[in-house]
């Protein structure tokens, strides 16, 4: 999606700005702060320096990741600036500093600072910087750890749901049920925001509703059917016809409907929770349009399915239908398959087509293993309520994104280490991603920056970062410059698309990664290269950095 694309559209508007009040300078590790006061010390406030942001493995045993949280990184930059108040206490907390620092720093802010990054919602793969962060070193060097939350658990949640989304696959909808499960009511907040970026269909978090404009949808608790007791405490028993407007006793047809039900559900009525109908008569009397029943409270099959159905039909009598079922407990595949079969039955009998098609909604410590279970199994769930195993990323509870110094004054900066995998990329380098003939991402390839770009049709030799051998000539159907400068001057300089675009570009560039990559099980791991140039560079200054061992 490329930004005139974004602006032909029309669609594109500038966001409001409005940011999380927990989002600013003082959100990060105070040994940013010692270092800022240390590098002053050492005279370098002109010092320039690029910072990689990157992280090194997928998480989830899986082979792609998904970007997110650059918006939110943008809105920081502008409104990144020390208030008197942050001065005050930091002059408190580190009394030993000289005070003229503290001059310096409240006049900091991000002006001097080019940010380069990757489209939000891409797929992105290990090594490959997601933002390329380059300025004063002293400013560089304070982004890093508020960057670095903005991004990790984004990218984490954004990834995670966008997992469950491609388990469930396109036609099942997909509800965000995380808020009182979340890590704190921020972590319960981003994950809204960030499940929604990856794919699913709405939340159940009212403010994330509000803040960011997701779906809210939701049904009722099992503490809202066991506070019913039975039919005859029913206060307000009448509802309106919806087209003649006739009033009539609601509660009294729902027992009829349920006298009739009960001999084809092969059920004696006293089987079943008059407790749990009432809950769910008053609950179709308050909400005529929007009836779904939590059906799991005492017996899904000896209780709940006949109450729903007794209701349903009450409503289907004053004009309405009603939506469906949630089942909370139990064999998910078993009993939505045995709710549609009931359903079915229903609809032939009274040759009512819509009772067919009733949604079931199915909850209860799902995770994306259970989804891609219950399709082997084959189950009749047209939504899946998600939880703790969304928000908490129980599989994977961080992402390991990290910021790391590339350069400092146009030199060149390697970190070695005994893992090679840690190894960092010097220098500053771009990013290319071709494509097959078939449409298909082949791999992603890093230059540095400066060099040629890649060219369509135009072989060019691919090379892994760190094993020699390993190297393939790829001739690119497509190329795509990964990088877009998003911050320059102290302004955003590309159109913000809306969280909505950017879930949809989610689901786009997702569909460029070939179905291996994306495989549950043993996906195959996705190439990300190096030129030639920059596996020369590398090597080079990896040896002339690596201290050479004495034996005796
Ligand atoms: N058909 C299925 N295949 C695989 N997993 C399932 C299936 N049906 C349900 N599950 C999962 O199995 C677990 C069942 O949870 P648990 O053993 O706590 O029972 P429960 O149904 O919640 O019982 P309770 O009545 O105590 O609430 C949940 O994590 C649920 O998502
Ligand atoms: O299971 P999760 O994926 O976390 O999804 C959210 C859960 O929260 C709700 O009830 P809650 O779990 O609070 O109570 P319950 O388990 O006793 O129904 C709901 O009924 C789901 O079970
Ligand atoms: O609306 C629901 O059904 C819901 C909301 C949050 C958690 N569990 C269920
Ligand atoms: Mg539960």
């Amino acid at each position: 999606m490329s930004t005139q694309d974004r602006l032909d559209r029309g669609e594109v508007k500038l966001n409001s700005r409005r940011q999380n009040g927990v989002i600013q300078p003082l959100l990060t590790d105070l040994y940013q702060i010692t270092m800022a006061y240390a590098y002053w010390r050492a005279d370098k406030t002109k010092d320039t320096a690029v910072f990689d942001l990157f992280f090194r493995k997928n998480p989830f045993h899986g082979e792609f990741t998904i970007f997110a949280g650059l918006e939110e990184c943008l809105k920081f930059l502008e409104n990144f600036n020390y208030s008197d108040s942050d001065i005050e206490y930091l002059k408190d907390t580190l009394p030993t500093i000289d005070p003229e620092f503290f001059d310096f720093l409240r006049k900091l802010n991000a002006d001097g600072i080019t940010v380069w990054a990757i489209d939000e919602g891409s797929v992105v793969f290990p090594r490959v910087p997601l933002m390329r962060i380059e300025g004063p070193l002293i400013v560089a060097q304070l982004l890093e750890t508020t960057l670095l939350t903005l991004v990790n658990y984004a990218s984490l949640v954004a990834t995670n749901a966008a997992r469950y989304r491609l388990a469930a696959g396109k036609n099942v909808t997909l509800l965000e049920f995380g808020l009182r499960r979340a890590q704190g009511p921020d972590g319960g907040l981003s994950a809204s925001k960030y499940a929604y970026l990856g794919g699913f269909d709405g939340t159940s978090n009212v403010l994330a509703g509000k803040l960011y404009q997701i779906p809210v949808r939701g049904t009722h608790a099992h503490a809202y059917i066991s506070s019913f007791s039975d039919c005859e405490e029913l206060k307000c028993r009448t509802m309106k016809h919806k087209e003649t407007g006739e009033e009539q006793d609601f509660i009294e047809m729902c027992k009829n409907w349920k006298t009739e039900l009960a001999p084809f559900f092969a059920l004696m009525k006293e089987e079943s929770s008059d407790g749990e109908l009432a809950a769910f008569a008053s609950y179709a009397l308050a909400f005529p349009e929007a009836f779904v029943a939590l059906v799991d409270t005492y017996d899904t099959v000896r209780s709940g399915l006949l109450n729903f159905c007794a209701v349903a039909m009450a409503l289907n009598d004053m004009g309405f239908i009603p939506k469906g079922i949630r089942i909370d407990s139990g064999d998910l595949a078993y009993l939505s398959t045995l709710s549609r079969a009931t359903f079915e039955r229903v609809a032939t009998k009274y040759n009512l087509d819509w009772f067919r098609t009733l949604m079931i909604v199915a909850s209860n410590d799902i995770n994306e293993e259970t989804i891609w279970s219950l399709n082997e199994q084959g189950h009749q769930i047209d939504c899946f309520g998600i939880g703790t195993h969304l928000v908490t990323c129980q599989r994977q509870p961080a992402l390991g994104c990290v910021y790391k110094l590339v350069a400092i004054n146009s030199t060149p900066k390697i970190k070695l280490s005994e893992d090679v995998e840690k190894v960092t990329m010097p220098g500053r380098k771009d990013v290319f991603r071709l494509y097959g003939g078939d449409g298909h991402a082949l791999i992603d390839l890093l230059v540095q920056t400066g060099e040629p770009a890649p060219e369509i049709g135009s072989r060019v030799l691919c090379r892994h970062p760190f094993h020699e051998s390993k190297r393939a000539w790829v001739n690119p159907a497509k190329v795509e410059p990964l990088y877009k400068m998003y911050w320059k001057d102290g302004k955003i300089c590309e159109p913000l698309p809306q969280l909505v675009e950017i879930r949809q570009w989610v689901h786009e560039s997702l569909k460029t990664l070939r179905q291996d990559h994306k495989r549950n099980l043993n996906p195959t791991p996705f190439k990300v290269a190096v030129s030639d140039r920059l596996y020369h560079f590398i090597h080079d200054l990896w040896l002339e950095n690596a201290p050479i061992g004495e034996l005796s």
